[in-house]
């Protein structure tokens, strides 16, 4: 498994190399021993989720007051445009946006530490993505900002199909900016 730092300090880009024959593919989605050479606790994972959306749909950007959650996300059926947007304060690259495609054929998955906002838009037919975060689920903590915030500019490949009441209610990255106090 290869591991790659992302632009955005603490994001990491894990890449395996699956293993293909008649009968398909196995590849390994997580190893704690090559987590825990990169500074993460494996054990520190708690709940597992995992959502299927259709293609154009967009769930994001969402984010955790308080602590924040980190998250470890993957594609395990089609494909999607997965986005970090580094909403740290201080972070030196605050407000920058990484994305990273995420899918079944090469099964890379990203480490999202906490305080990044997350978000994705399912590019195939229909996307399965799963996601190990490292706090209980927490409604009362949930945070969102609008996927097409106009200072993000995020550049979604497929007119946006479907978005949730949430996301349609989200706040501008100005208004978390100055609940930031950044
Ligand atoms: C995220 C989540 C949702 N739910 C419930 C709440 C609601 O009834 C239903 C759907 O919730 P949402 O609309 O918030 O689901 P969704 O839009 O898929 O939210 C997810 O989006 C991606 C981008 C992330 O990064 C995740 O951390 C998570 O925020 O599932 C849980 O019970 N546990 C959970 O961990």
């Amino acid at each position: 498994m290869d591991i790659e730092q992302a632009p955005i300090p603490g994001v990491l880009v894990f890449r395996p190399q699956p293993h293909r024959d008649d009968r398909g593919f196995f590849t390994r989605t997580f190893d704690a021993d090559i987590a825990a050479a990169h500074g993460l606790d494996a054990t520190g994972f708690v709940q597992d989720s995992q959502s299927r959306s259709s293609r154009g749909a967009v769930r994001g950007l969402h984010g955790r007051a308080g602590r924040g959650e980190s998250k470890l996300v993957r594609c395990a059926h089609g494909a999607v445009l997965d986005v970090l947007v580094d909403v740290r304060p201080g972070s030196e690259t605050f407000g920058t946006v990484l994305t990273v495609r995420l899918d079944d054929v090469d099964f890379a998955h990203v480490y999202v530490p906490a305080g990044l906002l997350h978000g994705f838009q399912v590019l195939s037919e229909t996307a399965d993505v799963c996601y190990r975060i490292d706090r209980p689920h927490d409604p009362s903590e949930d945070l969102g900002v609008r996927y097409d915030d106009p200072e993000l500019a995020i550049d979604w490949p497929l007119p946006v199909a479907q978005l949730s009441e949430r996301d349609r209610a989200a706040m501008s990255f100005a208004d978390l900016r100055s609940q930031l106090g950044v």
